[in-house]
């Protein structure tokens, strides 16, 4: 049997590279299978596409953060590709480590990493370095580039990445929270998923738009499931990149797609809402029972 692939956002180093390695590790305990290959891709958005196009059999892809919410990129992804599902949820930690090779951090001029972090750690950094300018960048491993080449910069990464890169860690755990801690989807293909089912799913996720932005259109969505007595654990919107004022919803609901009242709702929902997809019914499971 080939072994399976996993997609997700590179270079090794990133928080989603662990996240994946943690996955294919439990995989291969539980399926007693061969490694599977990860295979790093420059974007979220080219590692969903890459699952998409057949090139790999899943992928792990970052959603929400305890202290920064839903990352966008993601969740824009799977609202535009089509016939992918969500498997499998966990939670990672996220420690973050500022990695510069300089002691002294008043001569610190720039700080590199993804978005996410430099939100993430927005406290940290004006209480440390308020004179540095703060530059996003594709990944946190991508962020390494620039402290390898100059001294009077730095970057937000892993302990993992500081390592591989034998870059100094000059400070630890900066993130404003202590249990910082994100949410990461393992993604395959409605068609050919090359896993079993994973068992009795607890949430169903969902994204919708609603008809027009009038009082009450985002209402009538909502009641469907409160009248249910169906929790909702998330709910965001995100721009439907149609015209201004035009919003995608994402929603998670703490009920399987396969129940009867779920089965019930989604009816409902279909006629309060425009365009409706169910991106995955599936375990949320801590990353310490993985
Ligand atoms: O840049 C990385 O290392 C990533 O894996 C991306 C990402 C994200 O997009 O949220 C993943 C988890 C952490 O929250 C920080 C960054």
């Amino acid at each position: 049997m080939t072994p399976l692939s996993i997609a997700y956002l590179g270079p090794p180093g990133t928080y989603t590279e662990q996240a994946a390695l943690n996955y294919a590790d439990w995989l291969q305990r539980k399926h007693s299978c061969d490694p599977p290959i990860l295979k790093p891709e420059p974007t979220i958005a080219q590692t969903v596409l890459a699952l998409a196009q057949g090139n790999v059999s899943l992928a792990v892809v970052p959603v929400e953060n305890s202290l920064e919410g839903g990352v966008s990129l993601t969740l824009d992804s799977l609202w535009k590709i089509e016939d992918l599902k969500v498997y499998q949820a966990f939670i990672l930690p996220i420690n973050h480590m500022f990695i510069t090779q300089t002691t002294d951090f008043s001569q610190i001029v720039a700080v590199y990493s993804h978005p996410q972090p430099l939100g993430q750690c927005q406290d940290w950094l004006s209480a440390t370095v308020p004179q540095a300018q703060l530059i996003p960048t594709s990944s946190t491993a991508e962020a390494l580039k620039y402290v390898m080449d100059q001294r009077q910069v730095g970057a937000i990464a892993s302990e993992r990445a500081a390592w591989l890169h034998q870059l100094p860690i000059q400070a630890r755990s900066i993130q404003d929270h202590p249990d910082n801690c994100t949410k990461f989807w393992v993604l395959t293909r409605q068609k050919d998923c090359p896993l079993q089912s994973p068992g009795i799913a607890t949430h169903t996720s969902l994204a919708f738009s609603v008809d027009q932005n009038i009082p009450g259109a985002l209402l009538s969505p909502l009641r469907v499931f409160a009248q249910r007595q169906i929790n909702l654990s998330r709910i965001e919107s995100r721009p439907a990149k149609t015209a201004l004022g035009d919003y995608v919803f994402f929603v998670d609901a703490e009920i399987g797609e396969e129940t009867a009242l779920f089965q019930e709702a989604l009816q409902d929902l279909y006629r309060s809402t425009n365009v409706l997809k169910v991106l995955g019914s599936y375990n949320l499971v801590s990353f310490a029972r993985l």
